[in-house]
């Protein structure tokens, strides 16, 4: 199969446990709850994304003829060292594109693999940390993982549902919109009522990183 890659670069995750590590970011183009389009952004399942994923244009980006050359752009990428190679797959909804193929070829190049998904497409079992991001009025069939990372506030959340799903972390990220410092403090609120959930800042968007 072939991959429709909006952008790839280096550098540190910015969001969530594995926030502050050394990664390679693939961002697949398209995602099923938005079409990118901003004409389509209030009528969209998902309103509040912070992210172009439309097309194959942006740096490091393109048309990935197979599974290999993909897992050898990201291997440049990481470049030299063979040691904490870690791959974090992104959108857009990676879900949609992400097969056997593309997970054995990166783990051949001796990547862990991370991914960003919403969550209404059942994750590939050779993930090796999985974050579901819950959007409201979308149905979540992955409720299993390694990290919950839930955009707060947003409309429509039953948070008493989400804490019986089976994550190892729940984490709450402050809504980056135009209320971004009131958002912060509805997190701050929320993680001081519910001990089991954490703050996770955009840490890159701090730092002027990509
Ligand atoms: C752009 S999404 C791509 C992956 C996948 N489609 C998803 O939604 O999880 C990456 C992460 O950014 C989060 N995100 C998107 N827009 C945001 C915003 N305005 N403020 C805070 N987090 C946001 C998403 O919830 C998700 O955790
Ligand atoms: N540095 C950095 N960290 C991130 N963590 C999740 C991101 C995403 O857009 O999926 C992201 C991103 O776009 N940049
Ligand atoms: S599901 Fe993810 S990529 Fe799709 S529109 Fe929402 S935040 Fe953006
Ligand atoms: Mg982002």
């Amino acid at each position: 199969m072939s991959y429709a890659v909006k952008e790839m670069f280096l550098t540190l995750q910015g969001e969530g446990v594995n926030a502050g590590r050394r990664a390679v970011f693939v961002r697949f183009a398209g995602c099923n709850l938005w079409s990118g389009r901003e004409q389509d952004r209030a009528t969209a399942v998902c309103k509040f994304c912070d992210t172009e994923f439309v097309g194959t244009d942006g740096l490091g980006g393109g048309k990935f003829v197979d599974a290999q050359a993909l897992a050898s752009a990201v291997a440049g990428f990481w470049g030299e060292g063979t040691r904490d190679r870690f791959v974090v797959l992104t959108g857009g909804e990676p879900m949609l594109q992400i097969d056997d193929a593309i997970i054995d070829a990166l783990h051949a190049e001796g990547f862990r693999i991370a991914m960003e998904s919403n969550g209404t497409i059942v994750a590939h079992p050779g993930i090796d940390w999985v974050c579901i991001s819950p959007k409201a009025g979308s149905v979540v069939v992955q409720r299993t993982g390694d990290e919950l990372k839930l955009v707060w506030p947003q409309l429509g959340t039953d948070i008493d549902d989400i804490e019986t799903w089976a994550f190892a972390n729940l984490l709450l990220q402050p809504l980056d919109d135009p209320q971004a410092e009131a958002n912060r403090e509805a997190c701050v609120e929320l993680v001081l009522a519910r001990p089991q959930w954490r703050l996770s800042l955009q840490t890159h968007k701090l730092l002027g990183l990509r």
